[in-house]
Order: structure tokens, then C-alpha cells, then sequence
């Protein structure tokens, strides 16, 4: 998998898949051009044969009295067919066809497709949208141009149907049906789907939905079916269908959902948000006197701040520029199998910052970014000095989660647990993709240079604070660009008496090394 083309989350990757449909498109003309040539040559040599023809219509046997004529007729229809043959036989543009094959190898593949369609169905399942709205650019308020095709939501219908999803299934089948209509026919000879596939799918999915007796009406119904509709209807009740993809880690439910569709809409109808408390820091380190930041206080406990214009523009290019050669799909780690692995529970693209190819003069701005954490937190920033930059595309999210790992191993035994997250928003975001604290009814919208700060740990007792659960709302349109810096617990131990090593916990995982 790594080191193929991600089509799904790189924006370049997408640049490049434009470009080679401009590339196949070019061949298939020329391969028609092609075509159309030998077509205007057939043309011609019929309109030649049929001359004579022509003359002798009415008047055969007058025709053929003519020595001419005789000579001309026994000549051509001896000589003439066996070239015309050979002509008709000779395939036409098989370099055209040689390099759409060789083109195709690199296209995307069945798992792209999955991966596009989870993203469209994580879109729609957390913002509770319709298919038939969607499918016409009506996205969460928001009017895209331009619309799905029939077979587009047929491919949506299809992967909900793999993950049991039928209800979803069955409202993108019936728009699919819709489309359908207004498609040309010429065009459906040869691509797309057809009403069998769509009426066939949908019975499947109504059956599997509990519906039966509307499966089976509609089947008897269809003149492709007739009679037959009954039995069919049967079969598929007899079979149930098997869920081949797994959605488990995508779906993050109740109060994340209805978090994220607050905050999209709150974001288009820019209205005021609710926070605690406003003020400014000029206390924590002698930069701040100089220099005091803006702090939103969005919880007190846990702790939760938002930090007002942190990173400079200058400072975020210098970021985006360093970042994107080595951009790659995040992992996760498992502690199963004890791997880093992709997994639907997080979709984006990343890169651990400095990078071991980052230029050392470019490693001056990571180095001026911890300082000023630092300086802003009150913190020791001594451990773990990387940060992670994180881009997201379309539907890119991240499932609620901890970022603390709750886990022993010899690394977290040395430097502890992460005591603290720092997320700085990297771009303003259009549509999607804020940061949502379900456990605390928190929604925050990513901000161009703005900080959100929160510990992991309980103020008091240092225990695991699991009301910091928090996910990343699924991106609707354009990118999403952040970078994490974690802070490790026993840095903190001059700080903050209460962290003391060694910390005495019962870890939920282990991982022994
Ligand atoms: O992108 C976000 O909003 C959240 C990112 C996050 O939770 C993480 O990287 O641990
Ligand atoms: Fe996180």
C-alpha cells in the first residue's frame, strides 16, 4: 500500500489524476479520429460500388449489353472485394488502445473507490444529510456545483450496502434511479449502470431493511422481472447479505454528530459562539509582559484553552512549505499487533516535524515554536521535541479519541504520559472539520494561527482525564491543516509537585520491550 498513489487524501495526487484524464481523453478522440477516417474511406468505396448500380437502375439488361459495362462489372467484382476485406479487417488506432491500457494500470483502484465513498458516507452520516440533496451540490446548506452521475450513486449504494448501511443504500439507489432518466441511452450501451442493477440492488437492500413485501411489489412490478419478481424476492430474503466493510471506527455517534452539525452551521451563519471567559497571559514568562496573548477559556475543568494568533503567517508558510514533500497517510497505532496501521478512524496525511531530511536551517522555526509553548503554557517542554503537521481533504476526520496512550512501555515510563496537547490551527477552514469535545459539549473552529490548549491528565489527582475525548468533525470542502505538539508529564515534575516518578498507575495496555 505505501508508496502507491493515495488518490483519497493528497491534493497533488488529485492535480495528477486530472492530468491523466486529460491524457485519456486526448487518446480516445484520436483513437474516434482514427476510426473516423477508416469509416470516411468505407464510405467512399461503397459510394464508388454502388455507381454503376445506380446507372443501370430501370435498365439492366441495356446496361449490360454494353461491352463496357461487362468488362467493368466481371473486373470489379472479381478484384475489388478481396482488398476491401483486407481494408475492413485491419484494426484501427491499437496504439491509442495500447496506451490507455498502459495508463489504466495506475489509476485508482477499487480501494480508492471504498475510501472516497466511506468519506462521502462519513460526511453524510455526521452531518445528517440527505443523498438525493447531496447529489444535487446541496451539501449541509451549502450549494456545490455540479451533481453526481446515476453511476456515482450507484457506487455510493453499493459500498453503504457492503456496510450494512441499507437504509442509506436505498436513498441513494432511488436518486441513482432518478439520474437515470436524464442520462443519454448511446452513452449506457456501453458505461454506467442500468435500471436492472439499480431496481435489483434496491429490492436486495429493502429485503435486508426488513421490507419484503415492497421488495417483492416492486420486482413483480418491473417488466425486466415480472412473475419471477417473487421468487427473486425470496432468494434475497433467504440470503442474508454479508458486510464486508466495517464502518465500526467511522461511526462516532450521538453527540459528536450533533456537535459537528452545530458547528458547521454556526460557522456559515457566523454567529456568537459562548465562552467562558476572555483575558489576556502577560504573567507566564518575561516575553508575555512584552508580548501578552489573547486566551478564550473555553473549560476550566478540564482545562481548555484557545490561544489567539500564536503562529505567524510567515511561520505557518514556513510550515506548509516544509511539510509537504514528506507528507504521507497517517497511521495508527495498534497495540494488537503492535503496528502502525491505516485505519478509517483517522484520515489524513502527515508527517512528523523535523522531518529527518528537513533542512537545519528550517528547523530554526520548530525550535522558536517550542520556545514559545513554552513560554505561553509555563511548561517544560524538554521531551519529545517533534511535532506533527496533519493535513486533511475531503471527508478527512479523526474519531473521538484520548491523546493520552494509557499504555506501558519503556519510552512513556521515561518521559511519561502526554500531559498536555498543543493544536495549532494551521488555515481557516470553509466548510467541516472543527475539533469537538463530545464529553464536554465542546465544538472549537479551526482558526488561522490560533492554539488550542488542554490537559490530558485531572488537574488534581494526575489520573487519565477521560472527559478530553475529542475527534476531528469529518472535512466537507477544501483542506484542513493543523500540527500537534504533545507535552510529556514528567517534564513537569520541578513544576508541578504532584507529578512525582515513579508514577505509580494501573495501565490498561502493555506493551513489554
Ligand atoms: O485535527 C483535529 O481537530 C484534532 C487532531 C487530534 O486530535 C490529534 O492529532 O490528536
Ligand atoms: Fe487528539
Amino acid at each position: 500500500y505505501k508508496g502507491r498513489i493515495n488518490y483519497v487524501t493528497s491534493a497533488e495526487a488529485k492535480m495528477e489524476l486530472l492530468e491523466k484524464d486529460k491524457k485519456l481523453i486526448i487518446l480516445l478522440n484520436s483513437y474516434a479520429v482514427k476510426l473516423q477516417d477508416k469509416i470516411n474511406v468505407l464510405k467512399r468505396i461503397a459510394k464508388e460500388f454502388r455507381k454503376p448500380l445506380k446507372a443501370a437502375k430501370g435498365r439492366e439488361e441495356v446496361y449490360l449489353f454494353n461491352p463496357l459495362n461487362h468488362l467493368s462489372l466481371i473486373r470489379q467484382m472479381h478484384e475489388d472485394w478481396e482488398p476491401v476485406e483486407k481494408f475492413m479487417q485491419q484494426s484501427v488506432g491499437q496504439g491509442q488502445i495500447a496506451s490507455i491500457e498502459k495508463l489504466r494500470r495506475d489509476l485508482p483502484s477499487q480501494n480508492d473507490l471504498d475510501e472516497a465513498s466511506q468519506a462521502m458516507f462519513r460526511i453524510v452520516d455526521a452531518y445528517g444529510l440527505e443523498p438525493k440533496k447531496v447529489a444535487r451540490g446541496l451539501v449541509d446548506g451549502v450549494q456545490y456545483s455540479g451533481h453526481l452521475s446515476a453511476s456515482d450513486c450507484y457506487a455510493l449504494a453499493k459500498f453503504s450496502f457492503k456496510a450494512g448501511k441499507y437504509q442509506i443504500a436505498s436513498s441513494w439507489l432511488n436518486t441513482a434511479n432518478n439520474f437515470l432518466l436524464k442520462q443519454p441511452r448511446k452513452y449506457n450501451e456501453v458505461i454506467g449502470v442500468s435500471n436492472m442493477d439499480i431496481t435489483l440492488l434496491l429490492a436486495r437492500s429493502l429485503v435486508a431493511n426488513g421490507n419484503v413485501s415492497i421488495a417483492r411489489e416492486m420486482l413483480v412490478n418491473d417488466s425486466n422481472f415480472g412473475e419471477a419478481g417473487n421468487a427473486l424476492a425470496r432468494h434475497f430474503y433467504e440470503n442474508t447479505p454479508k458486510t464486508t466493510v466495517s464502518l465500526e471506527s467511522c461511526e462516532s455517534g450521538g453527540v459528536f454528530n450533533k456537535l459537528c452539525r452545530s458547528g458547521s452551521r454556526r460557522q456559515l451563519n457566523e454567529s456568537k459562539t459562548t465562552r467562558l471567559h476572555c483575558r489576556y497571559n502577560a504573567t507566564t514568562s518575561p516575553f508575555l509582559r512584552l508580548a501578552p496573548l489573547r486566551i478564550e477559556e473555553l473549560s476550566l475543568d478540564p482545562y481548555v484553552v484557545l490561544y489567539h494568533n500564536v503562529l505567524s503567517d510567515a511561520e505557518i508558510e514556513k510550515l506548509v512549505r516544509m511539510s509537504g514533500p514528506f507528507l504521507e497517510r497517517t497511521m495508527v497505532f495498534r497495540v494488537e499487533n503492535r503496528t502502525e496501521q491505516i485505519a478509517s478512524s483517522r484520515t489524513a496525511d502527515g508527517v512528523w516535524l523535523p522531518h529527518k531530511y528537513t533542512e537545519y536551517y528550517d528547523q530554526e522555526v520548530l525550535r522558536r515554536i517550542n520556545q514559545r509553548v513554552g513560554d505561553i503554557t509555563g511548561l517544560n517542554m524538554r521531551s519529545a521535541k517533534k511535532m506533527q503537521f496533519m493535513k486533511y481533504g475531503f471527508g478527512g476526520h479523526f474519531v473521538p479519541h484520548h491523546d493520552f496512550f494509557d499504555l506501558k512501555t519503556s519510552y512513556l515510563e521515561a518521559v511519561g504520559d502526554r500531559f498536555a496537547t498543543v493544536l495549532f490551527y494551521l488555515n481557516n477552514v470553509e466548510h467541516g472539520g472543527a475539533t469537538v469535545f463530545p464529553k464536554i459539549n465542546l465544538i472549537v473552529q479551526p482558526q488561522k494561527g490560533s492554539a488550542l490548549f488542554w490537559h490530558n491528565l485531572d488537574g488534581e489527582s494526575y489520573d487519565y482525564d477521560k472527559r478530553t475525548l475529542h475527534g476531528a468533525c469529518p472535512l466537507i470542502s477544501g483542506n484542513k491543516l493543523v500540527m500537534t505538539r504533545w507535552i510529556y508529564e514528567l517534564d513537569q515534575m520541578f513544576l508541578l509537585p504532584a507529578v512525582l516518578p515513579p508514577r505509580r498507575r494501573n495501565f490498561s495496555k502493555t506493551i513489554s520491550n
